[in-house]
Formats: structure tokens, sequence, C-alpha cells
């Protein structure tokens, strides 16, 4: 059963797979795995067929070959007839011959569909988890993600792919070396027909062991990955924390319990032979006998004997290959069962039909309107989002401020469409970005994330990754624009040189002014900018704040920041808080700060109610905006609106979000460095 130790893990993970079947719940029958994947080896099915037809080549020569083998050993070796062996033996090197590039060519056409099936598969399955909203990758452990992509698909290929095509060779040689069998003696092949339930009962006996054996295996194998990527992913934190000692221990009684798993298999899989080879003697035995006993009447010649013993030694590993073939549909099945919980996840937003390019030839202008929108996470009972309301016009810098938790970022996530509200519209040059088709509104709008996300690739890549197309003179200009070049001029392999597991290689704002750079490339006409200050110190902050003047320059600009000393002179500022638990009373501001921000965000709070709580900047030129109770409504749209009081009006005045217009803001003095 275990041959070799790729055979070996592959049993072992396709018998893990079997016993914790039941949280991996195969409920998917073998047809409805099939359904689902069969079409995926459209284009590969001539090479399965090629496969089976090659591999039952192979498998008719070795009955051929195994013929003569018995009649040189009966006309030539018996007889002492020299003269009657070169015929047979030519013939079997012709059959030898063609054995090995039937075998040969069959293993690669077989190969070559499966790895391409592979392939297929996890293309598929990536391209649509990428269309499903990042949550769905954040919300899951990424090592499951990477089992599904990869364990999983591969479960599936050995089913739908190979797995077919060895159980229909292993059924066709299955037959035949029983046929050949029973062609030299009938009365012989049933008697050691009838020794095959004891080798499936050895299976039997050993495969539920084999089952808690592998179980343990597998699941000590992800608890010391789990060390290990924790341990290398936050290396810093380890050495910093003088942790060293106690991660090596953690790994150490990890690897241990994974050594005594493995130990446990080896000793199964050690038996295992042993007691399958002691069941094979004991029919060899038996042939023997009764074929010394069928000799001697002369009613088998020593040929016909040995014969029949090879197409036995064949017979038998054909039977527990198609034995084994429960094991590859329990894998096969719970494999499918999470590829398609996959596949079925829905992404949260489409094109709609009939979905328009955004702006006049790509491109818009850039006004951002969002109007009483309303937002809930799917699974979650509480609003994020209620009712509200801003505009930001072309090439306006609008700050957006509030605590921790109260929505922000969730605003550019609806704005980029990883979801759509459920209350409201959030439109784009005034139309609704419903009606848009996401790769045309996302050419538009580039967000700078919280964290910067860079990829392991070449301080080049990482730039020019929202335009690959760029030359290396844009990539420059965009660098310098950002800041980037000084620095990578000293770098050892300047635009060339690797930044490292996600820019680790980088310092934080390096890598932040990177993020500068490939926004600038991109070239939006919005930008949404989330906490671009967050992790940098003072310095580092001043050093960013530069290129990202540059970056805002001449665009409609979100800047989400908690810190308002961020907030460059002459912005508009919107508070947003969070949804009140109880009541549906959200308040959110808009002011102007002065020539400078005020240092501390309390100096600008006021209570819903209205107390004010003065701005600490007297210039400070401010609205305030609020989305209020049922009862309240009717005041706020009497307040008019931020940016359009003709279309609200005419909409519907009494649900209107309230708005109340401050002080008309201040010229803007963040204007672009020239
Ligand atoms: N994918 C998600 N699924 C469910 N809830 C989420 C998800 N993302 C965020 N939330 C919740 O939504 C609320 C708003 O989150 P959001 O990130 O928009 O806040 P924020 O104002 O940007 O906060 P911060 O300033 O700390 O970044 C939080 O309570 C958060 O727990």
């Amino acid at each position: 059963m275990v041959n070799t130790p790729r055979e070996g893990r592959r049993l072992s993970r396709r018998l893990s797979f079997v016993a914790s079947g039941r949280e991996l719940a195969p409920a998917i029958t073998l047809r409805r795995t099939f359904r689902e994947f069969w079409p995926d080896t459209r284009g590969l099915r001539r090479l399965f067929a090629a496969g089976v037809v090659l591999a039952i080549v192979a498998a008719l020569c070795e009955v051929a070959a195994i013929r003569l083998f018995g009649h040189i050993t009966d006309e030539v070796l018996a007889t002492r007839e020299l003269g009657a062996f070169w015929v047979p033996a030519v013939s079997w090197l012709g059959l030898a011959a063609v054995a090995g590039v039937a075998s040969f060519a069959g293993s690669y056409v077989t190969a070559l569909g499966a790895e391409r099936f592979l392939l297929g598969l996890r293309d598929r399955v990536f391209a649509h988890i990428q269309k499903l909203a990042p949550d769905f990758s954040e919300k899951r452990r990424l090592g499951d993600l990477m089992a599904r992509l990869t364990d999983d698909v591969e479960a599936i290929e050995e089913l739908v792919g190979s797995g077919l095509v060895k159980a229909l060779t292993a059924a066709a040689g299955a037959v035949f070396f029983a046929g050949a069998a029973f062609l030299i003696r009938w009365d012989l092949a049933l008697v050691t027909f009838a020794l095959i339930p004891a080798f499936l009962l050895v299976s039997r006996a050993f495969a539920a062991r084999f089952r808690t054996a592998a179980a343990r295996e597998r699941y000590s194998n992800g608890a010391m990955n789990s060390v290990l990527e924790e341990g290398l992913a936050n290396q810093p934190l380890v050495q910093a924390y003088n942790r060293q000692p106690a991660e090596a221990r953690r790994l150490h009684t990890e690897g241990r319990t994974w050594l005594r798993a493995n130990m446990a298999q080896a000793w199964l899989s050690g038996l295992y032979g042993p007691a399958v080879q002691v069941i094979e003697t004991v029919c060899l035995i038996v042939i023997l006998g009764v074929g010394a006993w069928e000799i001697a009447a002369g009613r088998l010649t020593i040929g016909g004997l040995l014969a029949f013993a090879a197409y036995l030694a064949l017979l038998y590993p054909a039977v527990q290959s198609l034995g084994e073939l429960a094991l590859t549909v329990s894998e096969a099945a719970a494999g499918s069962d999470r590829i398609i919980e996959i596949l079925r996840t829905k992404p949260a937003v489409t094109d709609a039909p009939g979905a328009v390019a955004a702006g006049t030839r790509g491109r818009c202008r850039g006004r951002v309107d969002f109007e009483r929108v309303g937002f809930t996470y799917p699974g979650r009972g509480r609003p994020v989002l209620r009712e509200v309301s801003f505009a930001a016009e072309p090439g306006e810098l609008l700050v957006l401020t509030g605590p921790s938790g109260a929505g922000k970022s969730t605003l550019a996530k609806l704005l980029l469409r990883f979801y759509d509200p459920d209350a409201g519209r959030i439109l784009l040059d005034g139309a609704d970005i419903r009606g848009l088709t996401r790769e045309s509104l996302r050419a538009n709008v580039t967000v700078l994330h919280q964290e910067t996300l860079l990829f392991s690739g070449s301080v080049r890549d990482n730039i020019a990754y929202g335009r690959p197309d760029a030359s290396h003179d844009e990539v420059i200009k965009a660098a310098e624009a950002a800041g980037v070049h000084d620095f990578v001029k000293l770098l050892p392999q300047g635009y060339d040189t690797p930044v490292g597991q996600r820019g680790r290689l980088l310092s934080g704002g390096q890598r932040q002014r990177i993020a500068i750079a490939r926004a600038i490339l991109r070239d939006a006409p919005v930008l949404v900018l989330d906490e671009p200050m967050s992790g940098l110190d003072e310095t580092m902050a001043t050093q960013v704040m530069q290129p990202l003047r540059r970056l805002m320059a001449g665009r409609t600009t979100i800047l989400i920041t908690h810190d308002l000393r961020h907030a460059p002179e002459g912005a508009r500022i919107v508070e947003l808080e969070p949804v009140p638990r109880e009541s549906r009373l959200r308040l959110k501001r808009i002011g102007t700060p002065a020539r400078r921000p005020a240092p501390s965000r309390d100096a600008h709070h006021e209570t819903a109610s209205g107390a004010a709580r003065q701005p600490a900047s007297p210039g400070m030129a401010r609205q305030v905006v609020s989305s209020v109770s049922p009862s309240d409504r009717m005041c706020g749209a009497q307040q008019g609106t931020l940016s359009d009081p003709g279309r609200h009006a005419a909409g519907a005045p009494d649900a209107l979000h309230g708005v109340r217009q401050g002080t008309a803001p201040g010229p803007r003095d963040d204007s672009p460095e020239s």
C-alpha cells in the first residue's frame, strides 16, 4: 500500500482527510464533485484518454511478456532447446520496448493533463477569491486558504483527472491479469481470487489505525508550521522581547509531537508491508503447493505455473490500487467541499448590467458625493454607518476624522465598491457608482492604505504596480516627486533592489513614500489617504508630508486621520462619530482649520445637543452636519444641504440628512507645491 515516501505522504494526507472528515464535512457526493469539476477537464480529456489507452497498451504488453516467459520456461528451459529461445526472447524484448514507451508516454500525458488541470482550477479559484471583498481573505486563516489552493485542488485533481485515469487503468489491469491467470487455470485462479478479501481485511484494519496516526501527524504539522510562521513573521518582536529561547522551546515541543506522530506512521507503514507480504507468501505457497500437485499429475507445466504466479503478482497491486480509490474519493470530497464553498461565495458587488465606464474617456473630474449612506457589514447586527452625507468638489481636500471604529475606512471601502451601501448612494461626478464598471471606478480612485502594502519585488516593481507599462523615466519622475529617488540611489541595486517581505527591508517612511510614488504614477483623480502618517514619528511624518502634498495636488483628496495636526491648513474637516448604540442620532462636523490645525482634536468637539466646545483656532470655519432621528429630520432638512441644496430638497425633503452650512472654507494654502 505504501511504497515510497511520497506515496506515504500522499496516503497520510488522504487518510487525515478521512479522519477529520467530520469537520471538513465531505457531504458532497462523488457525482457532485464530478459535476462541479468535470468541466475543468475541458481541453484535457484527450490527454487523459490517451493516458488510459497507453497504460492499457503497457498492461497488455506485460500480459503478453509473461506469456512468453512461461513459453520460454516450458519450451526452452525445460527441454534445453536453445534454438527455440531466440524468437520469444526477441519478441519479449520488443514487447518490453513497446511497454516502456507506452508507459512513459502514458505517464507523461497523464501528468501533463493533471498539471494543466491543477493550473486551471487553481487559477479559477484564485481569480474568484480576487473578485470577493478583501475581507473574505482577511477573515480566514491564510494557512487554511493556502491549503485549499494547494492540497484541496490537488485532491480534486487526483479524483477527477489522474485519479480517474488510475482507476480505469487499475480496473483494466485487474481484468487482464485475472483473465490471463484464469486462462491458464481457471480453478486455480478461483482459489487465489478467494484470498483477495484477506488483502482488503488487512487494509481495512490498518487504515483505521493509519487514519488516527495521520490525523495526529497533520494536526501536529499544522501546529508546528504555525509556530514557525509566527516566529519568523514576528522576528523583530521575538528578539526585542528576548523571547528567542521561549520560541525555540515552543518549536521544539511542537517538533517533538510531530516526530512522535511521524514515528507512529512509520511504525504502521513498516508493519503494513510485511503483513501484506505474509498474505502474498501464503498465496504463493498455496499456488506452488497446488501447482506442484497439478504438475505431478501432468495437468500443468512449470512455465504455466510461473506465469500464473507472475499474473497474480501484478493482479494484487491492481486490486489494492482499486481499494485505495475509496480514500481518493473521501479526500476529493472533502477538498471539493472546501473549494466549492469558495466558488459559491458570491462577490459582495458585481458590475450592474449595462454598467458604463466612469468619466469621459475613462477619467472623471473627481467630484465625490456620499448621500445618506448607511451600511452594515454582512453578518454584523449593528450598522457601521447611518445616513452619512458629505461631498468633495473636484480637486478639494477633505479631512475625514473621528474616533477609532467610527467607520472612516469603511467609507473608503464603499467608495471602491468593495461593498455597496445598504442605504443611500455614492456618486462620482454625479453618477451613482453602482452604475459604473468596477474597473473604471477603481482606475479613478487611488487608496493609500493605513498599512503600507508592498510586494516582495524590487523598488521599481512596487512603484509601477498600478501601471506596469510605465517607462523607466516615468517611474523615476514619480519617485522624485515622492521623495524616493534620493534614498533609492543609495540602495545597492538602485531601483532593482528587492524590498523584502512586505517591504520590510525599508523603513516605515521609505515604504510610505514608495506607496506615494505608486499613487503618483497611477495618477487617479480621486485619492483616499487612510491614516498616511500612522506609525511614523514626527520627523518621518514631516518627510512624508511634502510628497503627500504633491500627490494631493489637483486631486480630490479624502484624508482620513485621527490626528488633525496632519490636516493641511484650509482643508475642510468632516468628523464622523460612531453610530450610537441605542439612538439613531449621528453627528459629524465639517470645519476648516485656521492657518494651523488645532493641536488637539478635543478642541473642535461639539456635543450633539449643540453645546459647543469651542474650536481652538479662532479662524476655524465650521459646518455641522448631522444625521438625525426621524423626529429631527425636518429640522435637518430645513438646514439645507452641503453642496447642492436644490437636488436634495427635490428628493425626499423629510428624510434629508441635516446639514448646517458653516463659514465658507477659507482659501486653501495646501495647494500644489510648485
Ligand atoms: N470586514 C469587517 N467585517 C465586520 N466588521 C468590520 C469589518 N471591518 C471593520 N469592521 C467594523 O466596522 C467598524 C468601523 O471600522 P473602520 O475600520 O471603518 O473604522 P475606522 O473609523 O477607520 O477606525 P480606525 O480609525 O481605528 O482605523 C469597526 O467597529 C470595525 O470593527
